[in-house]
């Protein structure tokens, strides 16, 4: 199928290399021409794993432009994966999406069908729709479907090709439409969940609002763990066993971040309360999340009550691993709290760089033997498989204290203490 993807993010770029991979024809267009010079070199402006392969693999059948007439010539398909950032009261910033699909549609000049795949609001698709019909276009110019994606930063590429659902919203029921999209994901074997726009937009919502709950709700029991000399490891071990809770997501640690989770769940609370709608657990779990942060500072206050003159090691600036995404990062809100308490950071990451903000009181160094170097506390961030397995006992050289934070719960506590450490975890017994 010739299909045109509007916005080369992490979500359109992947779905433009994904689809193009399994055999249709897709232009990317995107409003940034530094992106679009770089990904027609071949050169992919983000760190996503295996995106760079498979772009170049496929560029017989895949290419980026500015243009969104050229883009739009040949295609029968539109996907809409621009951002929908968060604005200052919670909501969805949904300016970048209107302005695109009504951009294109003055472009269009045969019927396209539009398949908005950035996460909206629940009434989005519908107003989008009203909107388009109110202008004047008809149904013999246009077809709107609401595709939320799923993938995970990180995974991207894997997550697209073997996703656990494929969920398709429609206006009202359209057999033709629905044989459109499985042509257009033809060799992805996935279940079709076929609902209505709103169905389509909550699930995407609920399915974020639950993971995340997840998270708040391991931070929580791991808070409780610590006042009853309980390990949270095994907490999540013991619960994760029962399949009806599963042992995913139950990573206690410095709370979740990256720029869906906490963007989304304000969103849903911001339209839940617009519809007088309490949102309990959505407010809590963000509650917990906001606080997570507090939690480890006071731990490590309770060892260090003066932080003035220690020389942080922080390994982690993404918001996780395996991605260079720093939106709204844990590790980001940790340097600047340490920042307030008058402590310098010495960060280092695999792949993501620290704001130009930041770097005026603090500084990134390109390896770790720097970072490490006379620190005093270590913290570790973002679960990058090079802290996982790297030499701890040289590391205890390197330094000059003989602490680490485990912000992630992500390293070996006896291991760590049988070096002569002190190890400061959440939850750890
Ligand atoms: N990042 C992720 O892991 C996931 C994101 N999503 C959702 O997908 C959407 C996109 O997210 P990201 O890819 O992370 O955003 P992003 O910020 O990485 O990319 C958005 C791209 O759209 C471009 N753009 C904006 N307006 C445009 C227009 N009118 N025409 C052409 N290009 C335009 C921007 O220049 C940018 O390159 C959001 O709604 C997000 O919530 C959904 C699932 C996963
Ligand atoms: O809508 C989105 O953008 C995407 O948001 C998340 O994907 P992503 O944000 O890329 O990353 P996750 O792996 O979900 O991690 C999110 C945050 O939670 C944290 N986390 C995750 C798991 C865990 O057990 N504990 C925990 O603290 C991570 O460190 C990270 O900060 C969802 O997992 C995707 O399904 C969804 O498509």
């Amino acid at each position: 199928m010739n299909v045109c993807v509007i916005g080369a993010g992490y979500v359109g770029l992947t779905t433009a290399a994904v689809l193009s991979d399994i055999g249709n024809h897709v232009i990317c267009v995107d409003l940034d021409m530094k992106k679009v010079e770089s990904l027609r070199k071949g050169s992919i402006p983000i760190f996503e794993p295996n995106l760079q392969e498979i772009v170049l693999k496929n560029k017989q059948r895949l290419s980026f432009t500015n243009d969104l007439g050229t883009a739009l010539e040949n295609a029968e398909m539109v996907i809409v994966a621009v951002g929908t950032p968060p604005l200052p009261d919670g909501s969805s910033n949904l300016s970048y999406l209107y302005s695109a699909v009504f951009s294109m549609m003055k472009y269009a000049t045969s019927h396209k069908i539009i398949m908005i795949k950035s996460t909206v609001p629940p009434g989005t698709n519908e107003a989008i729709y009203q909107s388009l019909i109110d202008q004047g276009y008809n149904s013999n110019q246009f077809t709107l479907v609401s595709n939320p994606e799923f993938l995970r930063e990180g995974s991207a590429v894997y997550d697209m090709l073997h996703p656990d659902r494929i969920v398709v919203g429609l206006h009202e029921e359209n057999p033709a439409i629905i044989q459109k999209v499985k042509e257009l994901y033809h060799g992805i074997h996935a279940p079709f969940i076929i609902t209505n726009y709103s169905g389509a937009e909550l699930i995407k919502y609920a399915s974020n609002a639950f993971l995340a709950t997840k998270i708040s709700f391991i931070n929580e029991m791991a808070r409780i763990c610590e006042m009853f000399g309980a390990d949270i490891t095994h907490i999540a071990e013991g619960i994760g066993s029962d399949a009806r809770i599963g042992y995913s997501f139950l990573q206690a640690g410095i709370g979740y971040g990256g720029s869906c989770f906490p963007k989304d769940l304000q969103s849903l609370s911001f339209v839940a309360k617009e519809k007088n709608i309490t949102p309990h657990i959505l407010d809590a779990t963000q509650k917990v999340n906001d606080t997570q942060m507090d939690f480890y500072v006071n731990k490590i206050m309770d060892v260090f009550p003066d932080l003035s003159s220690l020389k942080i090691a922080m390994l982690g600036i993404a918001f996780k691993a395996d991605t260079d995404d720093i939106r709204e990062s844990r590790a980001i809100e940790f340097i600047k709290k340490l920042n307030q308490l008058g402590c310098t950071v010495h960060a280092y990451d695999p792949k993501a760089q620290l704001p130009n903000e930041l770097t005026v009181d603090n500084q990134q160094h390109p390896n770790l033997q720097d970072t490490l170097k006379d620190a005093d506390i270590t913290i570790v961030a973002t679960g990058w498989k090079e802290f996982l397995t790297m030499d701890w006992m040289q590391a205890k050289q390197l330094m000059r204290g003989n602490t680490i934070v485990d912000a992630r719960n992500c390293l070996d506590k006896d291991l760590l203490e049988s070096y002569g450490f002190q190890y400061i975890g959440v939850g750890r017994g």
